[in-house]
């Protein structure tokens, strides 16, 4: 691998006589993880399901090591049903650092494609808020689509300016991430691509954007909150330097702690984490609500209608929704959505709160959404589901063929009318509709299987 020579003498300098062990980290292969969803599954049933997960990562509880170079995690159906995250280890530490606690209202202000919002969301447990912004509009799509498979419901999902996002949310959040933009010298091993396009002007282009992006930050933070600052890159410049000149800058912060992980000294490729207080004394936290329901009565009793369908209780449905909040229509949509929103006319919104599904002549039509978010106790419950296990062979396929969007048949089988919820050992991967003896696939276009994934921050 041919490293940049100015990058070569600037971590010479930086790191002297442990110089010779970072350049020899280049020689050894990187490193792979992925991140349990404790939205959907303990870690430790999760490795009991896949034995290859062996060595934990020491900073994620949920997280773990495994050789990427002899399995393909992300082709299995419990990847599509949300159970676990690829996410490269180090990736996992700026998340942990913030110290979310149910029921905070958490920013994470450069989100896409979310590997680290989901990681936030499992702490929240679908209490509180979480806000995820982009600013690149193609990648807060599939961040979008991140939040959804990982059954995230007290989300509102931005493709917005961090100017923009701090008119509307002054002195809003308890906690907020900051995963910059940044030159990517931790990614070099991953992401060979990564070396081609790194220049000494590139990493003073980022130190500008970082700057602007972190002026915000101020307006949007409650007194008392926390910030943590974060990148993937090893420049002083992106990273020790930025923060003091941002403590400078903003007096009401205090430095908490700063981390970084070095490939030479653990099993991760590279990150800087600082955690940063705002030192003003702390605002009382917000009460919780229970919901309350703002639709008319034909959409609530479409909504009825569909639960008896899935589960022979017309209420069922409304025990998926997290509290402190409200179900409302918007041009056909229901969604739940947070109390604690200000009205967001004028932002560019991708998702408010939690889309159950739409309104479509009378009836109501199930999302994706919200098979993903229904959890395994709340699947078996359910009468109109089709129950694949992953241990049979059989049944292993019929899932990737449905996640391929083909239509499903099983020998014998008479579909009782209306929607099937399709899972595997009871995670939910998508609706069906009967016709007999097929069950029409429903699996939204993009989700599908051979679908090409981004890399994973
Ligand atoms: C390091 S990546 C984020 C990775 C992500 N946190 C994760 O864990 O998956 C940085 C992101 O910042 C976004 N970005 C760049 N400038 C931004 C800005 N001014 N405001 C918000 N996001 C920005 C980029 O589009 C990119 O997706």
């Amino acid at each position: 691998m041919e490293l940049p020579k100015p990058f070569l003498t600037k971590m010479e300098e930086l790191l002297k006589g442990e110089f010779p062990s970072f350049l020899d980290s280049y020689n050894q292969p990187k490193n792979s993880g992925l991140r349990a969803n404790s939205l959907k599954i303990s870690s430790q049933e999760l490795s009991e399901k896949l034995p290859y997960l062996k060595d934990q990562i020491p900073w994620c509880s949920d997280g773990f090591y495994y050789d990427d170079e002899k399995y393909r995690p992300a082709k299995h159906p419990y990847y599509y049903a949300g159970l676990y995250y690829i996410q490269e280890p180090s990736a996992m530490l700026p998340a942990e650092l913030l110290d979310v606690q149910p029921y905070d209202k958490v920013l994470d202000l450069c989100a896409a494609p979310g590997g680290k919002s989901l990681q936030l969301a499992a702490k929240l447990n679908n209490t509180g808020l979480l806000v995820v912004n982009d600013i690149n509009e193609r990648r807060s799509k599939i961040l979008l689509k991140n939040i959804e498979r990982y059954g995230v419901k007290n989300i509102l999902v931005l493709n917005e300016s961090p100017q923009n996002i701090a008119q509307y949310f002054q002195s809003f959040f308890d906690k907020i991430l900051v995963d910059a933009p940044c030159s990517g010298e931790g990614m070099f091993r991953k992401d060979p691509q990564m070396i081609k396009v790194w220049s000494e002007e590139e990493v003073n282009k980022y130190v500008h954007w970082q700057r602007e992006i972190l002026s915000w930050i101020p307006k949007l933070i409650k007194p008392g909150g926390t910030v943590v600052y974060s990148t993937c890159t090893f420049s002083p410049e992106e990273n020790e330097f930025q923060v003091n000149n941002f403590l400078k800058s903003y007096p009401q912060f205090s430095l908490e702690k700063s981390q970084r992980i070095w490939p030479h000294l653990a099993k991760g490729e590279g990150h800087f984490v600082s955690v940063l207080k705002d030192t003003r004394d702390i605002s009382p936290a917000s009460s919780q609500d229970k919901n309350s329901y703002t639709l008319d009565k034909q959409s609530l009793d479409a909504l009825k209608d569909f639960s008896m369908d899935i589960w022979k209780d017309p209420s069922f449905i409304f025990s998926l929704l997290p509290d402190n909040g409200f179900l409302v229509e918007r041009k056909g949509h229901i969604l739940w959505e947070n109390k604690d929103l200000p009205s967001l006319k004028g932002l560019k919104v991708l998702r408010s709160g939690f889309l159950l599904g739409t309104i479509q002549k009378g009836r109501f039509k199930p999302s994706q959404a919200l098979a993903m978010a229904i959890n395994k106790d709340q699947c078996q419950k359910g009468v109109q589901i089709v129950h694949l296990n992953s241990n049979n062979e059989k049944d292993l396929n019929l899932a990737i063929r449905y996640l391929k969007g083909e239509t499903i048949s099983l020998e014998g089988i008479k579909w009782p009318k209306g929607w099937h919820l399709i899972s595997i050992d009871h995670y939910p991967l998508g609706w069906a509709k009967s016709s007999d003896l097929w069950l029409k696939n429903e699996y939204p276009p993009g989700w599908k299987y051979e679908e090409g994934e981004m890399k994973n921050g």
